[in-house]
């Protein structure tokens, strides 16, 4: 029995629609990525698309399953820093940063501290824009938070942490990878193997119908069925030669700001 991370936001649909929840070899536990990164770290599941900064904080212990990951090249649509100012103006202000996201949280300080000099407080606080504007100027949301708050149009500047990141690197940005423990290949790789494989099939079915999905989505939080079209164009759930760099230049420049304690080096399994 493998026990898997199972993130409920609209943008990991593509992998857990088909995926069999009730098959004999898994168990499902659902949480935000901050719940999966903690869970994974302690041992309470055995693979979750964490975060591909909480992988750099593990890469010693953990290994990454291929083809599988978060990523867009440019724009999220789910990644947005809302502001009452342009980014450039946040320097000594306060930012509040959502508890669910590890990556978004950085990739936050890299833009704002590498790439615009700009230096601001930060607030960890749960997912409430209302409240989070209620303490600081700006505010990081991801996931369905993010969208919930963008369809509503709030009077802000909103900027989507994808389109930055392309804008000031040219590269694509991995905000999840699928991770597990080394140690468990000792006695447990055909079961790893077995779920990996499920993992492919759920989401070669899913990229087939992804109109399923977008009326699942639709049902979930409103929105067009364009809206959930368009999203979806956005994301790659595999993670090609292309990604790998854009994955590494992250990852290195989290090290370089201080953020990460070492430079992690990506391992896979099963190796191609
Ligand atoms: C694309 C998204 O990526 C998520 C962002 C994460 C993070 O910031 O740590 C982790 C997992 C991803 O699924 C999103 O939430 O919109």
């Amino acid at each position: 029995m493998i026990r898997i991370g199972h993130n409920p936001n609209t943008n990991m649909l593509p992998m857990f629609f088909f995926l069999q929840k009730d098959h004999p070899l898994l168990e499902a536990v659902t949480a935000e990525p901050t719940g999966h990164n903690a869970m994974l770290a302690d041992g309470r599941i055995d693979m979750a698309p964490i975060s591909a900064f909480s992988y750099g904080e593990h890469w010693k212990e953990y290994a990454i399953l291929p083809n599988l990951s978060v990523s867009t090249k440019g724009r999220v649509g789910s990644i947005l820093i809302f502001s009452k100012v342009p980014l450039k103006d946040l320097h000594g202000l306060t930012v509040a940063l959502t508890d669910t996201s590890a990556t978004s949280v950085n990739l936050t300080k890299i833009l704002l501290h590498h790439f615009n000099e700009v230096v601001p407080n930060y607030l960890t606080m749960s997912a409430n824009l209302q409240e989070m504007f209620a303490k600081a100027d700006a505010a990081l949301l991801i996931g369905d938070a993010a969208i919930q708050a963008a369809l509503l149009h709030p009077d802000c500047y909103i900027y989507d942490l994808g389109e930055e990141w392309l804008k000031y690197t040219g590269c694509s940005m991995t905000y999840a990878v699928w991770a597990f423990p080394k140690k468990l290949l000792t006695e447990r790789k055909q079961e790893i193997q077995a779920i990996y494989q499920l993992l492919l099939e759920a989401k070669a079915k899913a990229l087939c119908h992804i109109e399923n999905i977008i009326e699942t989505c639709q049902a979930m939080l409103g929105g067009t069925q364009d809206f959930w079209r368009d999203y979806f164009t956005q994301f790659n759930y595999g993670l090609d030669h292309s990604f790998v760099l854009g994955l590494n230049k992250y990852l290195d420049l989290c090290f370089e700001q201080n953020l990460l304690s070492s430079r992690p080096v990506l391992e896979f399994w099963p190796k191609e």
